[in-house]
């Protein structure tokens, strides 16, 4: 067997059948602009290490707050690039150029609101602010591929905190983090079989859907 399988996704060549590509987004006007050093896509990269079992690799793009830009950049992780899953962070508040959920609606063929409506019950338990938070998630489709996409808030602390949930003094989970829906979600969608490392967050999948089930 090789380990090495062509997508129907030009470009996209997964070194192992279990590899998930996933898109990294910061959408910062002033880090993008070099006003200060951007912390998002760190972050990203720093939590997804450690919470990922399976091989996986990252595209990282950093863009400046602009609709068009957006749509464009996670059209062109998805459909050229070939993501599986795609991460944004920033532009999801209300001040006039925060337009990171529109441009991701326009990149969609399917809503996704749990994942926004979880992320801002894990934030309101950290920022009363967390209400003005306005992230959305969806799938994109092409004839032949899908990914998920999900928008993050600006915050560097809040990647962690919304991907991985909230804990309490004894280390229980209190609320899930939003990341433990994806990996069944990229099944749903026909991507790779995705494994977590359970200590950072544990991935559910109904019995049936577990690879050991099989
Ligand atoms: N890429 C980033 N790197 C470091 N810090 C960031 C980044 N993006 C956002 N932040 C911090 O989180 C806050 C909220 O993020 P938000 O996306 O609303 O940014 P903003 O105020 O619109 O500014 P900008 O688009 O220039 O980052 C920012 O004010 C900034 O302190
Ligand atoms: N988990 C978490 N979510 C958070 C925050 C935070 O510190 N932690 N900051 C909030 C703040 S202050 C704002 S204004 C909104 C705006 O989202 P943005 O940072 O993408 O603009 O996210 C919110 N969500």
């Amino acid at each position: 067997m090789t380990t090495s399988a062509r997508n129907p996704v030009r470009n996209r060549v997964r070194n192992h059948p279990d590899e998930i590509l996933i898109g990294l987004v910061s959408i910062s006007d002033r880090a993008s602009s070099g006003v200060y050093e951007d912390k998002g896509i760190p972050s990203l990269e720093t939590w997804l290490a450690g919470a990922l079992k399976s091989p996986w690799r990252g595209e990282t793009r950093l863009i400046q707050d602009d609709a068009a830009t957006i749509t464009a950049t996670l059209i062109e992780l998805v459909d050229e690039a070939g993501c599986d899953l795609v991460l944004t962070t920033g532009g999801t508040g209300p001040a006039r150029r925060d337009v990171t959920p529109e441009a991701t609606l326009a990149a969609g063929t399917k809503e996704m609101p749990g994942f926004g409506e979880q992320m801002r019950q894990i934030s309101l338990n950290f920022v009363p602010t967390a209400i003005l938070s306005r992230q959305v998630a969806v799938i994109r489709e092409t004839p032949d591929h899908a990914a998920l996409i999900v928008n993050l808030p600006g915050q560097p602390k809040s990647i962690q905190e919304t991907l991985e949930g909230l804990r309490d003094a004894s280390g229980a989970v209190k609320v899930p983090g939003i990341f433990a829906a994806v990996p069944y979600c990229i099944d749903l969608i026909g991507g790779p079989y995705v494994e977590t490392n359970d200590d950072v967050v544990a991935a559910f999948r109904p019995k049936s859907a577990r690879r050991e089930a099989k």
